[in-house]
């Protein structure tokens, strides 16, 4: 026997057909997923057959202003509906158990919307009482939340008086604080500094490494998401350009730096006379990897021509510079 989630018990060889729709997400680990999703705005197609599974972790969901992120969150929400199409989170349909979704869901929304006359600490536990927590849980978990996003003593003080990136933090506390099983945070960095930036990249990792809840996180940068998801889904004009985990994302663009301690021209040479890819960066020869043959290859063709090795060194590209890449590629 397994155990699923708290209260879920399943034989290792259940039949997966036969398991409710929410057991079956758990064991395949999706806990979005998304058929053809379309949202079509007088004049304007936002989600244009939108199909997408969205996995445990921490995911990024990227694109350019209006590619569509805000208007997928909403869908998944139920702030609005999709024109057509369906989407499911944690096994449940969107339409048929949005009541139901809605407690185990937490969202960040984007634009400032925060009451300027209330403290912190009040807002958080008024929501936590919405959600249906009793009023001593309500506090305890406002404060614990309040704690965690990094809000002390200012959490007493009016909200109106707040910088942007404590008035991010409450928005990123309200999201937390009844205990949701996955979070969609829009565009959290938006208007902060680099350090409040990076505080904020990180807070959001720990929401699933901490406490295991699911993320799901757009930004208009791919550099900054890049950094703390586990996963990527790219959106363009509210059509799927790419899902894939981060690891993925870059393997492909693996590569070698090598130094040669002379002749590094005849070493380009022969290294592409040995069928490898070489560029050059400067003194260093950049080798293309396709595989563990391209270590052994490499190893070969400097010591055959007595080229010297100084330097070998495994390089990977950000997923930010493969993306521009592969654009690149398309528009050409
Ligand atoms: N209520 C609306 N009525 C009409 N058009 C809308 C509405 N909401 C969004 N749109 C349009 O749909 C497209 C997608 O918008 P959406 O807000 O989802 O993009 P986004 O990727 O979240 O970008 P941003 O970060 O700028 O909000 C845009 O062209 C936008 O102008």
């Amino acid at each position: 026997m397994i155990t699923l989630m708290p209260t879920l018990t399943l034989p290792l060889n259940a039949d997966l057909r036969v398991l409710p729709a929410d057991a079956q997400a758990y064991l395949q680990g999706v806990v979005i997923a998304t058929e053809h999703l379309t949202k079509r705005y007088p004049g304007v197609t936002a989600l244009d057959g939108l199909t997408v599974d969205v996995g445990d972790g921490v995911t990024g969901l990227v694109g350019a202003n209006g590619a569509g992120k805000s208007t997928l969150i909403k869908i998944l929400l139920g702030l609005t509906d999709a024109t057509s199409g369906s989407a499911r989170i944690l096994g449940r349909d969107i339409q048929d158990d949005g009541a139901a979704l809605r407690s185990r869901v937490g969202y960040m929304p984007e634009h400032d919307c925060l009451p300027g006359d209330v403290s912190a600490t009040e807002l958080v536990v008024h929501l936590a009482r919405m959600s249906g927590l009793p009023s001593d849980a309500a506090r305890e978990r406002a404060a614990d939340t309040l704690r965690h996003v990094g809000l002390y003593e200012e959490r007493y003080r009016p909200i109106g008086g707040y910088s942007t990136g404590m008035k991010q933090r409450v928005k990123l506390a309200q999201a937390l604080v009844h205990d949701p099983d996955v979070v969609f945070l829009d565009e959290p960095t938006n208007g902060l500094d680099p350090v409040g930036r990076d505080e904020m990249l990180a807070l959001v990792r720990r929401i699933y490494d901490d406490f295991g809840i699911s993320v799901l996180v757009t930004s208009h940068l791919l550099g900054e998401l890049e950094r703390i998801c586990d996963h990527v889904v790219i959106i363009d004009a509210g059509v799927l350009l790419r899902s894939s985990s981060v690891a993925d994302f870059t393997r492909s663009s693996a590569q070698l730096a090598v130094e040669v301690a002379k002749d590094a021209d005849a070493a380009a040479q022969a290294m592409t006379s040995a069928g490898l890819r070489v560029a050059r960066d400067g003194q260093l020869l950049v080798v293309g990897v396709d595989g563990d043959e391209t270590y052994d290859l490499v190893r070969d063709v400097i010591a055959d021509g007595a080229f010297g090795l100084v330097r070998l060194e495994a390089r990977r590209h950000h997923i930010s510079e493969v993306f521009d890449e592969e654009a690149a590629d398309v528009a050409v």
